[in-house]
């Protein structure tokens, strides 16, 4: 496991920082659950300020503190910008607190530490995911141009992200939109000659020379990330939802093309190109099959989603794009609605309870179908005509007989096929078009398995060498792009986020030297 030396923690840097307790802030709800450990909504109890606690999860750092944290706190006290989320500061708790359980382990660390930060009352994935949630067409280009803005300050500023998802984009309820989540983030010099991990990214927002094992990169490989983001905002759902990282590579390809020597000069000398390389020649089909969007955003998709990343277009030039500077120009952030707070670790629990509600629901109609029918004959049947009716369209049986009033009424109405449809713009290609040789059940780029997270061991069933298992994790915006408002061939799915599990700590997983 990567940890910290001692003296590599220096606390003494920010003799300000983690002098106060956490008890000088008063927890409100949980509202993320990441690799770290929990986020908390909570309040200055001094001032009444509204701010996130992230804790930093000590449990298997018993040799010291954990280094993906140092690096977070290094870098965000270097970054000060509007499109990147303020840690105002770091406090501890000297003991176990309140809410933990669990014997002391000994660590001398072991109690917690907190980062501070400014509190945002959304992030991407979990707005997205609200139900009925619609993106204006100058609200994804206000909300593509602060991604921009944001990411171009930390690559002036020689910062990788390296994470670049939609619940790492948090957003407030002026509409302004920040950069999070800094803990695979790292510095990076122009000559790109250090050797970096391959192993960062989560797989749906992964780029290909990554996924293809090189560990010479830079600033393109957040760009990939922002165009997949892109993407979907504009197409509804993740446009890349593989399993693993061989499926996560086909995706790509089958979109973008095979890559050869001609449009990537140099891809056939990174490290597991032959293994990965395509077996037939594919082309590239991005522009056939986005072709119902806006000519402005094609064209800079099209420049974001370049396999070779010497050619993938910069941050920079992505500001310059036509696509900001045509009607409808990116709207003013102040001007968009304000939401109720929605985070992906909320969104994803009310899905979780409301699953278990309908499978109680469930349950109970079917106990309550098993109490009747021991019921004797004349009994039953005068029950059915007093409180049963056959769902709509269910076949003329006793088995399918809805129970009205009964038990499932209780529990809301599951989420339908095209729950969430409609979020999108407007404007379209009506009949849709975006197949899938390969895909699974279902149809169409929302229909696919929740993505593996991108913080293991990569190809655990691939058998390249270093292969090993990988969490759940991901996302996608749920179903109904602007094309497909009424769910239809990519509205059918409602499955929304994917899970984000993952399993162990960061430290465990990277190989922290690169
Ligand atoms: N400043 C904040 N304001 C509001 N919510 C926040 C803030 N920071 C984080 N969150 C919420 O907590 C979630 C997890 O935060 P973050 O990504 O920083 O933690 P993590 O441990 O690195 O998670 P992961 O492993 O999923 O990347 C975010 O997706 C977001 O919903």
């Amino acid at each position: 496991m990567a940890i910290a030396a001692p003296e590599q923690l220096n606390i003494s840097e920010v003799p300000a920082w983690g002098s106060r307790g956490v008890d000088c802030f008063e927890k409100l709800e949980q509202i993320g659950e990441g690799t770290y450990g929990q986020v908390y909504m909570a309040r200055e109890i001094k001032t009444g300020e509204i701010v996130a606690l992230k804790k930093i999860r000590m449990d298997n750092e018993r040799e010291g503190f954990p280094i993906t944290a140092i690096r977070e706190i290094k870098i965000l006290k270097k970054l000060h910008h509007e499109n990147v989320i303020k840690l105002k500061e770091i406090v501890t708790s000297p003991g176990p607190e309140k809410d933990e359980q669990g014997p002391p382990d000994g660590n001398k660390y072991r109690g917690g530490i907190y980062m501070v930060f400014e509190y945002m009352d959304h992030d991407l994935t979990g707005l997205a995911d609200r139900p009925a949630m619609r993106f204006s067409v100058s609200q994804i280009k206000c909300y593509m141009r602060q991604l921009l803005t944001g990411l171009h300050y930390c690559h002036v500023n020689q910062v990788l992200h390296r994470d670049i998802k939609g619940s790492n984009l948090l957003i407030d309820n002026e509409g302004n939109l920040k950069l999070a989540d800094f803990g695979l983030a790292r510095s990076f010099s122009s000559d790109h000659n250090a050797n970096l991990t391959n192993r960062v990214i989560t797989l749906w927002y992964r780029p290909p020379e990554l996924l293809l094992g090189t560990t010479k990169y830079g600033p393109a490989v957040d760009m990939w990330s922002v165009g997949c983001i892109f993407a979907e905002l504009l197409h509804g759902k993740p446009i890349f939802p593989g399993k693993d990282e061989p499926e996560q590579l086909n995706k790509i390809f089958e979109l973008c093309g095979a890559p050869n020597e001609d449009i990537w000069p140099g891809v056939s000398k990174i490290p597991w190109y032959n293994n990965l390389k395509p077996s037939r020649p594919m082309k590239r089909r991005l522009r056939e099959v986005f072709r119902h969007f806006d000519r402005h955003a094609l064209d800079l998709l099209d420049k974001m989603l370049t396999l070779d990343p010497s050619q993938r277009i910069s941050a920079k030039d992505a500001l310059d794009a036509e696509y900001f500077w045509t009607d409808p120009l990116p709207c003013d952030p102040k001007s968009l609605p304000k939401y109720e707070s929605s985070h992906e670790f909320q969104t994803k629990k009310k899905r979780q309870q409301q699953r278990q509600h309908e499978e109680n629901a469930k349950r109970q109609k079917l106990q309550h179908q098993q109490q009747h029918s021991r019921l004797p004959p004349i009994q039953q049947s005068g029950h059915a005509h007093a409180q049963m009716r056959p769902a709509p369209n269910a076949p003329m049986h006793g088995s399918q007989t809805q129970v009205v009033g009964g038990p499932s009424h209780h529990y809301g109405k599951p989420r339908g096929p095209s729950q969430g449809a409609g979020r999108y713009p407007p404007g379209g290609n009506p009949s849709g078009g975006y197949s899938h040789p390969n895909r699974g059940q279902g149809g169409g780029y929302g229909s696919g398995p929740y993505p593996p997270q991108g913080r293991g061991p990569p190809y655990a069933s691939s058998g390249i060498p270093g292969a090993g298992p990988r969490g759940g994790g991901g996302s996608g915006y749920g179903s109904g792009g602007p094309n497909y408002p009424h769910g239809g061939q990519y509205g059918a799915s409602g499955t929304g986020r994917g899970s984000n599990m993952v399993s162990g700590n960061r430290n465990q997983q990277y190989n922290w030297q690169q």
